[in-house]
């Protein structure tokens, strides 16, 4: 959700002139400058940034903090032998039913969504934190289970895989530990896809190089010229929210998050205001909101949903009728993606939660537990599917 803008719109429009990056690549965003930097101007404690804000009510009209409080249900276990792991504690078990009326239950439904399979190549993209892993109060600790990993290298044997996260590409692979996928890190600012002689029409900006493997891949880096800006915010952000217990800072490199999962709520404001204030020096820097963070983001036409079209595009599957596209995430950012496949019905998003929520996905899944068990029922159909071919 862009809070500088509408909240159902994530993507605002650079203003700012047609340029030529630092990497020599054609951008629509004006190459920073270290003269450009208002960090000298920025000097923020929690003290002069309670002044300056006038008794905290910028974040508190312009429905932050709202946004804040609702970005992620409180949790709690429900009783042994549900299915799912966390809950709002406010679990209202009629309305999640009604509200799946809208978002059947993508297991329930699995059926169908094989149906609309059948002689389609299936490519898949995966959201990592609350889709792959639970929710955990440290971001550090947010841990892939071992059948998940094993569920997901299966995956990737049937069909094309993407993980497309808000985090650092490189924390996204530390964690999942799976060389066989495709990682689209800071929200699909930080792609790495296969090689295709396309791209490079369409995306100037890519770059063939070699991983660690000697694998050929394509690079992808469509804000590579915030680099600086974003080292700084995240400076800055570390500096001014030093005093705040709990608050928690990551440089994710193109984009920063600022979490207050672990900050008492009566200081939430309080962290609103000062991203909302750094923000203020960073015209060209924008903010989304995901789950108990704040997320500082270049002001870039590209998000997930872009992430997804690059990556399909990479794997020669655009255009074409015979693909099916499934997204499974639980975040605001993961919306850019669903909206892109609800677009001509071009695929199918499945979100994950366990409480009512307005999405453009198809289909929900209550935690990660399901999303594994979806993911394996995918494998084994594909596995049954393959036989019985090979039988004709
Ligand atoms: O796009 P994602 O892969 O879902 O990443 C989104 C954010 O995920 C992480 O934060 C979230 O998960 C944490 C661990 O469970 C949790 O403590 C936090 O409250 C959640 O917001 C990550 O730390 C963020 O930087 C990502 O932007």
């Amino acid at each position: 959700m862009d809070l500088n803008s509408s909240l159902d719109s994530p993507v605002i429009n650079d203003p700012v002139p047609s340029n030529k990056s630092r990497l020599g690549m054609n951008s629509n965003l004006r190459a920073y400058s270290q003269q450009d930097s208002p960090l000298s101007q920025v000097k923020y404690s929690l003290s002069n940034s309670r002044k300056s804000m006038g008794g905290l009510d910028d974040v508190r009209s312009n429905g932050w903090l709202d946004a804040m409080k609702a970005s992620s249900p409180p949790r709690k276990k429900l009783p042994k032998g549900s299915n799912a792991q966390v809950a709002s504690i406010d679990y209202d078990i009629e309305d999640y039913y009604s509200w799946m009326l809208q978002y059947p239950s993508a297991l329930d439904s699995f059926d169908k969504i094989i149906e609309l399979a059948e002689d389609k190549k299936i490519a898949i993209f995966l959201d990592y934190d609350g889709t792959l892993s639970p929710i955990v109060d440290d971001p550090d600790c947010a841990f892939m289970s071992e059948s998940m990993r094993k569920t997901v290298r299966s995956v990737a044997k049937y069909f094309p895989t993407a993980i497309i996260s808000g985090r650092n590409r490189d924390k996204v692979f530390d964690l999942v530990k799976l060389t066989e996928l495709y990682y689209a890190g800071s929200h699909g600012m930080d792609i790495i896809g296969p090689v295709s002689e396309n791209l490079s029409k369409n995306h100037p900006n890519s770059v063939k190089s070699t991983d660690e493997q000697g694998k050929e891949i394509t690079l992808f880096q469509p804000a590579s010229e915030f680099l600086p800006m974003i080292d700084e915010v995240f400076r800055t952000l570390i500096e001014t929210t030093k005093d705040i217990e709990g608050a928690k800072v990551e440089n994710h490199k193109f984009c920063v998050s600022v979490h207050y999962r672990n900050v008492e709520e009566s200081n939430w404001i309080t962290i609103g205001q000062l991203v909302h204030d750094t923000l203020k020096n960073y015209p060209r820097l924008r903010s989304t909101h995901g789950r108990k963070v704040l997320e500082v983001r270049p002001g870039i036409d590209w998000n997930k949903g872009k992430a997804v079209e690059f990556l399909l595009e990479s794997l020669g599957l655009t255009d074409r009728n015979d693909v099916l596209p499934i997204y499974i995430g639980d975040d605001k950012t993961d919306e850019d993606a669903f909206k892109v496949l609800r677009e001509n019905n071009r695929g199918c998003g499945i979100l994950v939660s366990s409480v009512r929520k307005e999405s453009s996905a198809f289909y929900s899944l209550q935690d990660p537990n399901e999303v594994m068990k979806f993911l394996q029922l995918l494998v084994n159909w594909k596995r049954q599917h393959e036989k019985n071919q090979g039988k004709n």
